[in-house]
């Protein structure tokens, strides 16, 4: 397989506004800032990512503007003109930089995109996977009551989606989740805490049992694996974690001290792909499910789940769903459609999806272009 160099690399930060506000126990999202990597290699030809941060830092400690700082000052300057044998490679050469991984992500995706296109394939060929099309779930935001989110279910078991996702917290958990049950007993049904219980919370949560629910994401706190396992040992319903998984020791640690039964894969969250990959291969070991989370992407970050979600042990739907679901008109061309509940994997080089640079410019802010590797700080080489 070839090499890759990159000789630039561009940042387009845009803002995108969503179809419909996203609401979580963090707040709702209307619109959100976004930085669309594209790294050129010596060849001519790009490859792409984005930011999957929001503009506050409530689901992690980065936002988009943190995001595009890490970028800049010291994850371009460390890869930019340094031949790359694989991209499996930049995870550790970004390992002078702590955490940050959602910047990380950004462009690590972006050049295993570029290095599936320079050597002739698909990005999926590349990670591994062989799924042909992936099976697709909705994550509902909060809404105001059960019966309006009775509704918002029923038209997504209409659509096909074959996963719900609803949010859950103190106050709004017991009467939504009977309600759904109510009218869909046997729809396969999940709920995501955003990490807003405690263990004060256990003779509650445990409550929850009689609903056959698939898992309950991420109940406790967003850093925690100790009192997940805890917890675990009282739930029957399974424990998913999401924002306490930031990488594979933290997927170790979790495993060895039965904290969930299953992982949220994030490419953002986790720092990139070959991070990425390397949970899935070790849960896949411990005989622990994995599937793709979300965090509202464009087509781009969107397109990069499909192909991460060929790989075996992605058993589970995903929070996948079609552009058509988050944007007026999406920056990929095509767009990323459904169909009966699975999306196909595109056979294109690379991500499979051209850039709707028309659109990119619709909503751009700011362009950046960034060629040489010099940093104003101290850059490991
Ligand atoms: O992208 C989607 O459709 C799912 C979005 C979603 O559920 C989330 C995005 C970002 C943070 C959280 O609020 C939540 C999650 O925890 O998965
Ligand atoms: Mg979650």
């Amino acid at each position: 397989m070839k090499s890759i160099t990159i000789k630039e690399v561009v940042l387009h930060t845009i803002n995108v506004s969503l179809k419909a506000p996203f609401t979580t126990s963090f707040g709702t999202i209307h619109t959100k800032d976004v930085c669309v990597v594209e790294v050129i290699d010596e060849s001519g030809i790009s490859g792409w990512g984005e930011t999957v941060t929001s503009d506050e830092p409530y689901y992690n400690e980065e936002t988009t503007h943190t995001a595009i700082y890490i970028l800049k000052d010291f994850l371009i300057p460390r890869i930019i003109k340094k031949e790359i044998t694989h991209p499996k490679e930049i995870y550790s050469m970004f390992s002078f930089v702590r955490r940050n991984q959602i910047a990380k992500a950004a462009l690590e995706t972006a050049m295993w995109d570029v290095y599936a296109k320079k050597n002739g394939k698909p990005l999926y060929a590349v990670l591994g996977g062989e799924k042909k099309k992936i099976a697709v779930g909705k994550s509902i935001g909060i809404q105001e009551t059960p019966d309006h989110l009775v509704d918002k279910v029923g038209q997504y078991i209409d659509e096909g989606f074959q996963k719900i996702k609803v949010k859950i917290a103190p106050g709004a958990d017991l009467d939504y989740i009977s309600a759904i049950r109510e009218s869909y007993p046997n729809i396969p049904l999940m709920a995501d805490a955003n990490s807003a219980y405690t263990l004060d919370h256990v003779d509650h949560l445990k409550e929850l049992d009689k609903y056959q629910l698939m898992m309950i994401e991420q109940p406790l706190a967003h850093d925690d694996i100790i009192d997940h396992a805890i917890l675990q040992k009282a739930l029957r319903t399974p424990i998913c974690l999401d924002e306490s998984i930031h990488s594979y020791d933290d997927a170790r640690k979790a495993i060895k001290l039965g904290s969930c039964q299953i992982i949220n894969i994030k490419i953002g969250r986790v720092g990139g792909l070959q991070e990425a990959i390397r949970i899935h291969n070790l849960c896949k070991d411990h005989n622990i499910p994995v599937w793709c989370g979300g965090m509202l992407e464009t087509g781009i970050g969107r397109a990069h789940n499909l192909h991460m979600t060929t790989l075996e042990n992605f058993t589970l739907p995903g929070d996948t769903a079609p552009s058509s679901h988050y944007w007026e008109e999406d920056i990929v061309k095509p767009e990323i459609t459904m169909n009966n509940g699975y999306i196909q994997v595109p056979d294109g080089l690379g991500i499979g999806f051209k850039i709707h640079k028309g659109k990119i410019d619709k909503v751009s802010i700011q362009t950046e272009r960034i060629d040489s590797e010099k940093s104003p700080h101290p850059i490991p080489h």
